[in-house]
């Protein structure tokens, strides 16, 4: 059965991360899990991975009117421009940091378990992907978590937002983990350098949580992972295997800190007219919502020091366009923004701003590449109106107990901003267009650990095969 968290979830019955802990990820008792299943099921759809073509007489709902050349031609977004608008110096190469291990990607991500923050824009020239230090037999490994290792192999750590690699071919079977066991983890402090994002697409940021206190009672203080820098983390089983990413944040990290590391530079391409994303990924429980969204309930009245990456993102992306539209006054620069909510549960899209709207089709044409029909897209102009959005959507979306997260996303949801900024200069009217993708993943799940049954069975080998579909 599928929870409606529409009350639930954002009412105060979440806790505060500072008392997380505690009973997070407790399994729900069967009261708790009752509910009715939202989104119904249509039978005669392609799969979702599909992409169908523009059906006749089916019409996009209206969009701004597309430029006319002449008249608005499109501005080549100026990255190195933006650069030094924002103040931002060009790494010199004997600044940046020592990368541990190899700096070209070895092993595919075939991933099971924990979770990683990506975030990715177009433009720039350079892969920066997570690299292992040892070359080693295929074999998949959780990276992450500070939750120990049970006997038997649950060896993915499941707390954090942590990275599970695997390298292709036959698997093999490892030794149990050595645990540490420490109340205190060494502490590592993120680099700030929003310029890095710049020349590089993609990056990769594992995010390891604190241990709650239920996974304390249960098995202490141990972990499977010991972290050495702020770009490598090493699972501590056999053979011993060090990765590297991006950045590796570790438990002391919060919310503040991961945002200037990996939200605000999204915001500066898109204001630079690139499109961006950042998607959570990771095993359940993890904190990929936490990571994304966080406590958003009061934001209005109060704001939460544990709001996450998108309200974050926004904050800043308001007080961006307000500055540039003052100082830019004279070219009468104007942004306009829209935003939709989607999920995707058991391989089928509804509309989170209006649940009624399910099995949506995807659809892609030459004008608007890759689009969802029908999809609800509102004009948002503050922080509010975006918090309204997130409150709504998050209330609609399917979530559900399990024995790992007792609010255990059942969908994977994207928030997509539109951000469109028109100007003059010359006599020439000039257009930008940039789109911000901000996608929580549902978590990937081990259905013997997550005690998943009947319906929640088959959610989650729906949420695993499309979290495979991604991996490929
Ligand atoms: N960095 C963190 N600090 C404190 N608490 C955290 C942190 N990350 C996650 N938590 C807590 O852990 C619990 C599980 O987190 P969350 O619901 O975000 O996991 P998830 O990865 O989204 O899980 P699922 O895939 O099942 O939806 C929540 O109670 C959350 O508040």
């Amino acid at each position: 059965m599928v929870r409606d968290l529409g009350a639930a979830r954002r009412t105060p019955a979440r806790p505060s991360a500072s008392e997380a802990g505690n009973d997070e990820n407790a399994p729900g008792d069967g009261s708790d899990a009752a509910a009715a299943a939202l989104v119904g099921a249509a039978e005669s759809r392609p799969p979702l991975l599909a992409i169908q073509p523009q059906a006749s007489g089916l019409k996009r709902k209206p969009e701004s009117p597309a430029p006319t050349p002449s008249k608005l031609p499109f501005r080549t977004p100026e990255k190195a421009a933006a650069r030094s608008r924002f103040g931002w110096a060009p790494p010199r190469a004997e600044e940046l940091p020592p990368r541990m291990g190899a700096t070209t990607m070895t092993t595919p991500r075939a991933h099971r378990g924990k979770a990683v923050l990506a975030a990715s824009s177009e433009g720039g020239s350079t892969h920066s992907t997570p690299t292992k230090s040892v070359s080693k037999p295929a074999y998949s490994v959780g990276l992450s978590g500070t939750r120990p290792v049970t006997s038997g192999g649950a060896r993915g750590p499941g707390s954090g937002l942590g990275c599970s690699m695997a390298a292709r071919g036959a698997p093999v079977s490892f030794g149990p983990a050595t645990v540490v066991s420490s109340v205190e983890v060494p502490q590592f402090e993120l680099r700030e350098d929003p310029s890095f994002w710049m020349d590089n697409n993609v990056q990769v940021v594992i995010r390891v949580r604190p241990l709650n206190n239920s996974e304390k009672t249960l098995h202490g203080y141990n972990r499977c992972l010991k972290q050495e820098s702020a770009q490598t983390i090493t699972w501590i089983g056999q053979p011993e295997t060090r990765f590297t990413f991006d950045h590796v944040a570790c438990e002391g990290v919060n919310q503040e800190v991961l945002f200037r590391v990996a939200g605000l530079p999204m915001v500066e391409n898109c204001m630079a007219g690139y499109n961006s994303c950042v998607f959570a990924y990771g095993q359940t429980g993890s904190g990929k919502t936490y990571t994304m969204l966080g406590e958003i309930s009061d934001l209005e009245v109060r704001p939460s020091p544990e709001r996450g990456m998108t309200p974050r993102i926004f904050e800043f992306l308001f007080a961006r366009i307000r500055a540039e539209e003052e100082s830019r006054r004279d070219e009468k620069l104007k942004y306009n923004c829209k935003c939709s909510f989607l999920e995707i549960y058991n391989e089928q899209i509804t509309d989170l701003l209006d649940p009624s709207s399910t099995n949506l089709a995807l659809r892609e044409d030459i004008r608007n590449g890759v689009y969802v029909e029908n999809l609800t897209e509102l004009e948002v102009g503050c922080v509010n109106d975006i918090i309204k959005l997130l409150m709504q959507g998050s209330m609609n979306r399917k979530v559900a107990a399990t024995n790992m997260n007792r609010e255990s996303s059942r969908s994977h949801s994207v928030f997509t901003c539109i951000i469109e900024s028109t100007w003059e200069k010359d006599s020439t009217t000039n257009l930008r267009f940039a789109r911000l993708n901000l996608v929580d993943l549902a978590g990937s799940e081990r259905q013997r650990t997550s005690g998943a049954e009947g319906e929640r069975l088959k959610e989650a080998a729906n949420i695993n095969k499309s979290l495979s579909t991604l991996v490929l």
